[in-house]
């Protein structure tokens, strides 16, 4: 998307044809700062410290840090090792482990010297599928908001989403946030609920930047104003990302979602869960096997943000010597979900729905042991 009127995406490969650019998402909003990754060890820290984030951009990302290895050392070791490093960063996210075994099933047969060009190549091409695939998950969500717009009268469609499933989670366009722009571009009034989500503030420091740079009404709230939100009936439709949704439709998403899903069931607002195929994690059935992240608890009592003087600054926020848990995730279960916005279309979280969209997905699914 544009960042200053200039189109963006979150990874590219740079101008020397092998190191990998990004954009440091850490220093966001108040810094736009893109840092040059050359090795494969810059590519897992670019992960496992947030630099990127997002299921899709992960994915891409250590896809490129496959890339990243074989152009140092292509060899058998060499890529088992790269592997299990990039595996190593984050547990939560099926987009990690969907790459690596992409990337690694391409590469082990080939030569080491064939490897570098394919994993590049390869890499290259799974950032472009998911241009596209988020393109078309914006396509299929769209119908949703005109439906509400139309039946508003011109009012603004009033969108709550959590965390940031937006193009700065993906290569591009985002998820829960494609359908939204469309909107937006077609001329439809949307205004945002953007969930600040804590303890990292991805929706107040990545999803508002994202909306105010493309023009979208939007408004921060409090994690815990949702609620009350689609009790006054401000809410018209949730529509939140996921980090691996399960065969039967248990959505493992940002912490805090599995709340937002159930106030609106008491409410009566629907809530969608969008995704690309790749965040299917078709060898699972039950989310409550999802890992979910738990990570360091200084994310919880300290926060960085702009000062006074504009210097970026980390304060302690909590009581001094109190722990603090972080857990990152949460699964909300499939009958809270209203519906899965997908590449291939709207489908009912189930089994039954997903199987329909992916019926060659669904089939090997069968018998396959769980991805960690
Ligand atoms: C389109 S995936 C976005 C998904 O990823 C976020 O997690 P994190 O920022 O920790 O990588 C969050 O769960 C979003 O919904």
């Amino acid at each position: 998307m544009n960042v200053d009127g200039v189109p963006h995406r979150t990874i590219w490969l740079a101008e020397d044809g092998w190191s990998v650019e990004i954009i440091d998402q850490t220093k966001l909003p108040h810094r736009f700062e893109t840092l040059r990754l050359t090795s494969l060890d810059q590519a897992a820290e670019a992960i496992r410290s947030m630099q990127v984030r997002g299921a899709p951009l992960i994915g891409a990302t250590a896809a490129y840090g496959i890339a990243l290895a074989m152009a140092e050392d292509a060899g058998d070791a060499a890529l088992k090792a790269a592997y299990d490093s990039l595996l190593a960063t984050r547990p939560t996210a099926v987009n990690l482990r969907w790459a690596l075994d992409d990337l690694y099933d391409l590469l082990q047969p080939l030569g080491a010297n064939a490897r570098a060009a394919a994993a590049y190549l390869r890499a290259a091409e799974i950032c472009e599928e998911d241009v596209a695939l988020c393109r078309a998950i914006g396509d299929r969500g769209l119908p949703l908001i005109e439906a509400i717009a139309a039946r508003k009268g011109g009012a603004p469609v009033n969108v709550l989403t959590h965390c940031n499933a937006g193009w700065l989670a993906t290569v591009d366009w985002g998820t829960a946030t494609a359908p939204i722009y469309l909107a937006h571009d077609k001329g439809i009034a949307v205004k945002v609920w953007v969930d600040e989500t804590r303890p990292r503030n991805q929706g107040a420091s990545l999803t508002a930047w994202e909306l105010t740079q493309h023009g979208v009404p939007h408004a921060i709230v409090a994690d815990n104003v949702g609620g009350h939100l689609m009790q006054q009936g401000l809410v018209d439709l949730c529509i939140v990302g996921t980090d691996r949704t399960t065969r039967r439709g248990d959505v493992c998403n940002k912490i805090g979602t599995y709340l937002k899903a159930l106030a609106a069931r008491d409410n009566g607002v629907p809530f969608y869960v969008a995704l690309p195929g790749p965040t299917v994690d078709w060898t699972l059935e039950d989310g409550r096997d999802v890992p979910i992240e738990e990570r360091d608890a200084r994310e919880v009592t300290h926060v960085t943000g702009r000062n006074e003087a504009g210097e970026l600054a980390t304060v302690e926020i909590s009581n001094p010597g109190s722990p603090a848990a972080n857990y990152a995730f949460d699964v909300t279960p499939a009958r809270l979900v209203t519906g899965l916005i997908t590449e291939r279309g709207v489908c009912e979280a189930s089994a039954e729905g997903l199987a329909g969209l992916y019926p060659e997905r669904a089939g090997r699914a069968e018998g396959q042991g769980s991805l960690s």
